[in-house]
């Protein structure tokens, strides 16, 4: 039966030989909701594989607990923990078949012959294996051996399923099939799955909840639209797609809006909590590349130093007074392009609402937030209001 998982001030300090320590894990706290898919997401070196040996029982912890459901599981060793870990070698046994293989942790539980068919054929069912049943993993495919590793955790009806990076053996295409149907089996069975990645893409695609890590600390929980949309650190607006910075002073503020001055040019940027700015403040304004409009109603200057085709992208790169900016432009069949060298007129929302040039789009008679968000200089971090308004 599916298991929430919490982690109540989670550490792990590993230490060298010269007597110097590093904490990999500092401190966090986490709740895993019984059914939920969570993607521990960060870069190199932040933690997350750290974080997932623990949960599975492999490492120990320096500080804090873990509980699957009530159950605090810190003592209990990895092979008696109510969890399976899915591994990015796959780690099947070469010397047996596919069916053996899916069958070795439940023939480990002395389950009978009849019981273990009874849970097997319906895993071999969903994940298309029959066909392999006899072959040997050396005869597979690494998408077929990722498969079968998945089936083999799954026949063990784990009240956690933990994933350590396990599509990253595979090629891009395949990658994308697997991604699809690890999610799909893990909604039909309900399962609780904590899964390590570094692929933003994959954890976009299959989370319910991202937690983003940053050396060894969360920076933040939510799901991929609230970590895209309201990133709360500058860390995690230039970790989750891509961002550019537009640095600026607060000149002016009122209830709904503040307007900036940026190097050459004056901006304003709705936000429902405007007036906790300071004049004066150091802001810097963050744009997402498809909120930046290239077209002739444009009230800012630009020069466009890149243009690629991408198919169902265009790619530009732009000089905005001196600060080269990413923007992206969906579905570009049939709209203008604009190649290096074009003085261009950029805005930076879907339609202009106030002023010259501010962030809000207009739909329904109701403003929306833009993808864009406003962190000071000193890490408050205040994003742009998504209310209605
Ligand atoms: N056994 C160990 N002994 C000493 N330091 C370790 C050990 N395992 C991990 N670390 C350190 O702990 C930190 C976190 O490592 P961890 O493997 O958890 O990161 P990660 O986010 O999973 O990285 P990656 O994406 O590269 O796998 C790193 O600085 C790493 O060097």
């Amino acid at each position: 039966m599916a298991k929430s998982v919490k982690l109540e001030n989670v550490t792990k300090t590993f230490t060298d030989d010269q007597g110097k320590s590093t904490h990999a894990v500092d401190h966090i706290n986490l709740h895993i909701k019984e059914g939920q898919f969570t993607t521990l997401l960060g870069p190199s070196g932040c933690g997350k594989t750290t974080t997932l040996r623990m949960i599975a029982g492999f490492e120990d912890l320096s500080e804090g607990n873990i509980f699957f459901g009530d159950e605090n599981v810190k003592q209990i060793p990895a092979n008696k923990r109510d969890c399976t870990m899915v591994f990015q070698s796959y780690a099947l046994f070469p010397h047996m078949t596919v069916y053996d293989n899916i069958c070795y942790g439940l023939r480990l539980k002395k389950l009978s012959k009849q019981e273990i068919d009874k849970r097997v054929t319906p895993i071999m069912d969903i994940m298309n294996l029959h066909v392999n049943a006899n072959r040997m993993p050396n005869k597979l495919s690494g998408g077929q051996q990722q498969r079968v590793a998945l089936a083999r955790a799954l026949v063990m009806e784990p009240g956690v399923l933990l994933f350590d990076e396990p599509l990253s053996n595979l090629d891009a295409k395949l990658r994308v099939t697997m991604r699809d149907e690890i999610r799909r089996i893990q909604k039909k069975l309900g399962i609780t799955a904590v899964y390590v990645t570094h692929d933003q893409s994959e954890a976009m695609s299959l989370s319910d909840q991202i937690v983003v890590m940053n050396a060894g600390k969360i920076e933040q929980v939510g799901t991929p639209m609230e970590i895209y949309q309201q990133p709360t650190s500058k860390f995690v607006s230039d970790f989750i797609g891509t961002a550019n910075f537009l640095d600026g002073k607060v000149e002016s503020t009122t209830n709904e809006k503040l307007t900036v001055q940026t190097k050459d040019s004056k901006l304003d940027v709705y936000q429902e909590n405007a007036i906790e700015f300071k004049e004066g403040q150091s802001v810097s304004i963050v744009v997402r590349p498809e909120a930046i409009i290239i077209d002739e109603q444009g009230t800012e200057k630009a020069k466009v130093t890149k243009s690629v085709f991408m198919g169902h992208i265009q790619e530009y790169e732009v000089d905005y007074s001196g600060v080269s900016l990413y923007a992206i432009v969906a579905d570009p069949g049939g709209k203008q392009t604009y190649s290096a060298g074009d003085e261009v007129s950029v805005r930076f929302s879907q339609a202009v609402v106030a002023c010259s040039a501010c962030f809000m789009i207009e739909r329904g008679g109701y403003r929306e937030r833009e993808s864009l968000c406003l962190y000071t200089n000193d890490a408050y971090f205040i994003f742009l209001s998504g209310a209605r308004s």
